[in-house]
Formats: C-alpha cells, structure tokens, sequence
C-alpha cells in the first residue's frame, strides 16, 4: 500500500501551478482556465468509464489517476480547496449514521 495521497497531489497540483513553469502540464492547464481544465476532466471521466465497461482493469487504474488528478487542477482553478470536498462527504457519512457505526465498530 502506497503513502501517497489525493492531498500530497493537490499540494503538488497547487506548487505547479504557481510556478508558471513552461515545462509544466499543470501550469499550462492552470493558466487556461476552466474551461479548458474541465473540459480535460470530461475527457478523461469518459475514458474512466470505457476503461471500466470494456474490463480493462489495467486501462481503469491508469484513466483514474488521470481522473483524480485532472479534478483537482479543476478543483484548484475554481480556488476550492479538497478539504470542502471531503468536509462534505463527511457531513453524508454522519447523516447516514454509517460513521457513528464505524467508529462503534472500532471502539468494540
Ligand atoms: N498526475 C499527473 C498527470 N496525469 C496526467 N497528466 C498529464 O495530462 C496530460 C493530458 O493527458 P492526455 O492523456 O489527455 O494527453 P494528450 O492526449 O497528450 O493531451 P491533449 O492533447 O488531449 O491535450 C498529459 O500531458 C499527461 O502527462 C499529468 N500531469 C501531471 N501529473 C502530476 O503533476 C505533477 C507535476 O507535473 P507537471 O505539471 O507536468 O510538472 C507530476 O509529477 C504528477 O504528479
């Protein structure tokens, strides 16, 4: 199991697009707009869910981590942290209950 995580890459999403560096995807995606970044994210949603119909396991993980990193530069061209994000999950988890029954579960 890898440490790396979806903060570690928006800190590094962020880095980068500060950087106005010319070599840089990020910066250059960054600097369009949204437009442009979502449209990015369209893309690769779509290629996530022919990877996933046609069983292409390999062809999934690979269109995920496009997915995930394309919407965190979208994410930081709207100048919304991923924080909101999962502060909102969070608030659906205490709705259903679900997280009250993990932490049970963990105490138990
Ligand atoms: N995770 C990614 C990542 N995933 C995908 N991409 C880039 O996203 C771009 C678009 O992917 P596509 O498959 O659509 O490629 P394409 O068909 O050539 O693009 P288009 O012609 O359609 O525009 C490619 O250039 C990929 O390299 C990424 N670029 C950067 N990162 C991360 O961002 C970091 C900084 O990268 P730079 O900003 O390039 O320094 C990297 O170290 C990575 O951690």
């Amino acid at each position: 199991m890898t440490g790396f995580s979806l903060s570690d890459l928006e800190e590094i999403v962020a880095e980068r697009a500060r950087s106005g560096d010319a070599s840089s995807w990020t910066a250059k995606l960054y600097q369009s707009g949204m437009e442009r970044a979502a449209k990015k994210l369209g893309e690769e949603a779509v290629e996530t869910v022919i990877a996933a119909v046609k069983g292409d396991a390999a062809g999934l993980v690979s269109e995920s981590a496009d997915l995930l990193y394309h919407w965190l530069v979208v994410l930081a061209v709207a100048g919304i942290p991923m924080a909101e994000v999962m502060a909102e999950l969070e608030r659906r988890t205490s709705q259903s209950g679900i997280a009250e029954k993990a932490s049970r579960k963990n105490e138990g």
